[in-house]
């Protein structure tokens, strides 16, 4: 079996603090840490036995376990049934030859070395003696007291270079230090501080992971059923997993014969090739993800959760697939509880929603008995769960994200598309998942992002002409879109672009999150959800937003002017129609005496806030490029829509919704689909710029869209700050 040493967490119990050793290896290793080395220099015997027994619980499987210099422990800890995989030692430690003999040559042994006599040492051992070196320290720190000379970056890449087996770097190692110590040549990075007293050790793992792999291409597996039509299943998947940045490898369960009209035929290998195609891939293979779909019978789940086992894989998206979209079975019956069984060895299982119903046991007529029952299985199987609602009745196709385990619920709503090419929709969305989970997006961020990317495949489908039946989504509508005709811009140049659109866009979100939460705590957007805002201060901000409007529809149409794409152009300048108009339906309907508007408000010039928004937005209009100009005019876009749909949505109190609401009807334009569409194919013009620019244009992109993003709070603060005498 590879190892993946990629990321190592040193446990140390005064940094871990009242949350303790264990919980805080817990949510490291949920975060993707890889191997944890129990380190208490201390503790007595029997203290660190009953430490090793306790982590080795909560791991469960998910991560390698090693002790730090006390074999004896090991031993004793592994009598008592603890998975204790091996130890790290120092120099002065206990022999390597010793504990090679002792743990077997299963074990992996870490040894500390820092200098070219620790070197010599190492070459003079048998092969086999020992697996990796721990190397540092790389910075001071002060969770090593008596450490020797920090090598730095530099130092650690020498030492790299002449090193006969994996270095993984130790010492001070923080966030900024892992591209480096990675391009270095390191094995791994080992955290001590960094992860032991995080606030959050899960995110700020998954920091670590983003950082080790940005710009590495995750390692992506799919086991799932073959679909010859290539819409469904591993096809699918591969397709899935390369279009979100992803390498993509595929081991079949069942072959399929399949079409987008349905299944006419189901072939099982026989479970032990399964199981030699699975070892052929990870005992050469380090694995970032796994996307697990049709298991077809009891026989594979048994053998892939054998696998699982012994390979634990960091990210494992389980796709718990029954029944085909053309209404075919692909699980036998009696495999249901097997498949439950699998479930909690998934990090995140994404049912539609008669799925639910028969894992949950509960009956899953609308929506919200959806999320109850989501709820409920999260908490019995300790797993995220992402509810799919493809298939209910009427407007929406909405998802939620649930996690139990952290209280979290996140729901994306979304407006059907109109489509009959819907086939492996379900498929294509578990493989992008694992693949940007590959990433380091957070779980939140990830199905952001995928669900993006799973709209405008969705949307692309029937171009394709695949099939009379459920056709297939196109995987690739982004990338070939963006490398379209007069752009001039090559598909190769996109193909290695290093960042995919979605996650630009997942990424920009979350710069904002912050003035987001300030937006939604403004006294005005308070006010303005529960009726109690005046109508001055209300129609003086519509004043404003008409003056606003206005110049913008003009930024509009230079964006319009400057795209690559005639599809770009075309929508640009409808935008700037619609901002026009958006103008005017303002003057008709609001800006009247008849609503009684002052005649300071009728004639207002712009307010501070407004000016100093415009004036940013025509600087960029004005000097920067088309990359920059769709980033600064896209919070205006998102902020809006996002705003809108929450309202309507009861997040701000019932109130807002009400049609007796003094602005319903204004309050109705923000939550219209068609703007909510128009913002979709915003974020995907602007992101789909942002990964076709060089790294300095996209710093530049992400820095006018925070900018623009603080003007718009600006903007919202403004009517409540200063309201016109009137
Ligand atoms: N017509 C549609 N418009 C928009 N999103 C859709 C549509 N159909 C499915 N989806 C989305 O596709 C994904 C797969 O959902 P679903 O169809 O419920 O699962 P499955 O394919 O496993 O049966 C979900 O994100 C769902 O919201
Ligand atoms: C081999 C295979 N696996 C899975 C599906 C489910 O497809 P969907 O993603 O539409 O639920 C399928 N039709 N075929
Ligand atoms: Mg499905």
């Amino acid at each position: 079996m590879t190892v993946d040493l990629s990321l190592y967490l040193v446990t140390d119990p005064e940094l871990c603090g009242d949350r303790g050793v264990v919980e805080t290896v817990r949510q490291a290793v949920e975060g993707g840490v890889r191997v944890v080395q129990v380190r208490d220099k201390t503790a007595t015997e029997a203290e660190i036995v009953e430490q090793l027994i306790a982590v080795s619980q909560v791991i469960d499987g998910r991560a390698l376990l090693v002790v730090n210099d006390r074999l004896d422990a090991a031993v004793a800890a592994r009598e008592r049934g603890a998975r204790v995989h091996g130890v790290h030692l120092g120099q002065g430690d206990a022999s390597v030859r010793r504990a090679r003999e002792v743990l077997g040559p299963d074990a992996l042994i870490g040894l500390t070395a820092n200098s070219a006599a620790h070197l010599e040492a190492v070459l003079a051992l048998p092969v086999g003696t020992v697996d990796y070196l721990g190397v540092g320290v790389i910075r001071p720190t002060a969770t090593k007291p008596d450490h020797p000379a920090p090598l730095g970056v530099d130092g650690f890449r020498d030492f790299v270079a002449r090193s006969p087996l994996p270095c993984v770097a130790i010492g001070g190692v923080g966030l900024d230090d892992a591209e480096a110590l990675r391009d270095a040549g390191a094995a791994g990075i080992a955290v001590v501080s960094a992860l032991c007293a995080a606030e959050d050790p899960a995110a700020t793992a998954r920091a670590f992971r983003r950082r080790w792999l940005a710009g590495s291409v995750p390692r992506v597996l799919s086991i799932a059923g073959s679909d010859p039509s290539g819409g469904a299943g591993i096809q699918a998947d591969i397709k899935s997993i390369a279009a979100n940045g992803g390498y993509g490898m595929a081991v079949p369960t069942a072959l399929t014969a399949q079409n987008t009209q349905g299944v006419r035929g189901v072939h099982v290998p026989p479970a032990e090739f399964l199981r030699a195609q699975l070892d052929a891939v990870s005992d050469d293979i380090v694995i970032d993800a796994v996307k697990i779909g049709m298991l077809a019978d009891a026989e594979v789940i048994r053998t892939v959760a054998a696998w699982l086992d012994r390979a634990r894989p960091p990210i494992v998206v389980l796709d718990p697939v029954m029944v085909a979209t053309s209404g075919d079975r692909l699980l036998e019956p009696d495999a249901e509880r097997e498949l439950r069984d699998l479930l909690r060895r998934a990090t995140l299982v994404t049912p539609n929603l008669a799925e639910l119903a028969v894992l949950s046991g509960r009956d899953v007529g609308d929506w919200s008995e959806a999320i109850a029952a989501a709820e409920d299985l999260s908490t019995d199987v300790g797993v995220a769960v992402l509810v799919k609602g493809g298939h209910l009745a009427g407007n929406d196709a909405p998802d939620a994200l649930i996690d139990a385990r952290h209280g979290r619920r996140q729901e994306y709503s979304g407006t059907r598309i109109v489509t009959s090419s819907t086939h492996g929709t379900g498929c294509s969305l578990s493989s992008a998942l694992a693949t940007l989970l590959a990433r380091g997006l957070e779980p939140e961020q990830a199905v952001r992002a995928a669900r993006s990317w799973l709209r405008e495949s969705l949307r692309a489908g029937e171009a394709l002409r695949v099939g009379r039946g459920h056709g297939p989504i196109n995987h690739f509508s982004g990338l070939w879109a963006r490398a379209d005709t007069t752009s001039g811009v090559a598909a190769s140049e996109v193909a290695a672009s290093e960042v995919a659109a979605s996650e630009v866009a997942a990424e920009w979100w979350e710069r904002i999150a912050d003035i987001r939460a300030q937006i939604d705590e403004l006294p005005f957007i308070r006010a303005l959800a529960d009726g109690s805002l005046e109508r001055e201060p209300f129609l003086a901000y519509l004043a404003q937003d008409a003056l606003y409007l206005r110049e913008y529809a003009r930024v509009l149409s230079e964006a319009a002017r400057r795209a690559p794409t005639s599809a770009e152009q075309a929508f640009w300048a409808h935008s700037a129609h619609g901002s026009i108009v958006g103008e005017l339906e303002l003057h008709a309907s609001w800006l009247t005496p008849q609503q009684g508007v002052s005649a300071a408000t009728f004639a207002a010039e712009p307010s501070a806030a407004t000016t100093a928004y415009l004036d940013h937005l025509r600087s960029v209009a004005f000097g920067g490029d088309y990359a920059e100009i769709v980033a600064a005019v896209l919070p205006c876009f998102w902020l809006y829509t996002d705003l809108g749909r929450r309202l309507h949505a009861g997040e701000f109190g019932e109130y807002a919704r009400d049609p007796q609401h003094p602005f319903a009807s204004w309050l109705a334009t923000y939550a219209d689909p068609a703007f909510e569409e128009a913002t979709e194919t915003a974020i995907l013009y602007a992101s789909g710029a942002a990964a076709r620019a060089d790294a300095a244009t996209r710093a530049r992109m992400s820095r006018v869209f925070e900018v623009s993003s603080a003007h718009e709070l600006a903007f919202f603060a403004a009517p409540m700050e200063f309201s016109p005498a009137g």
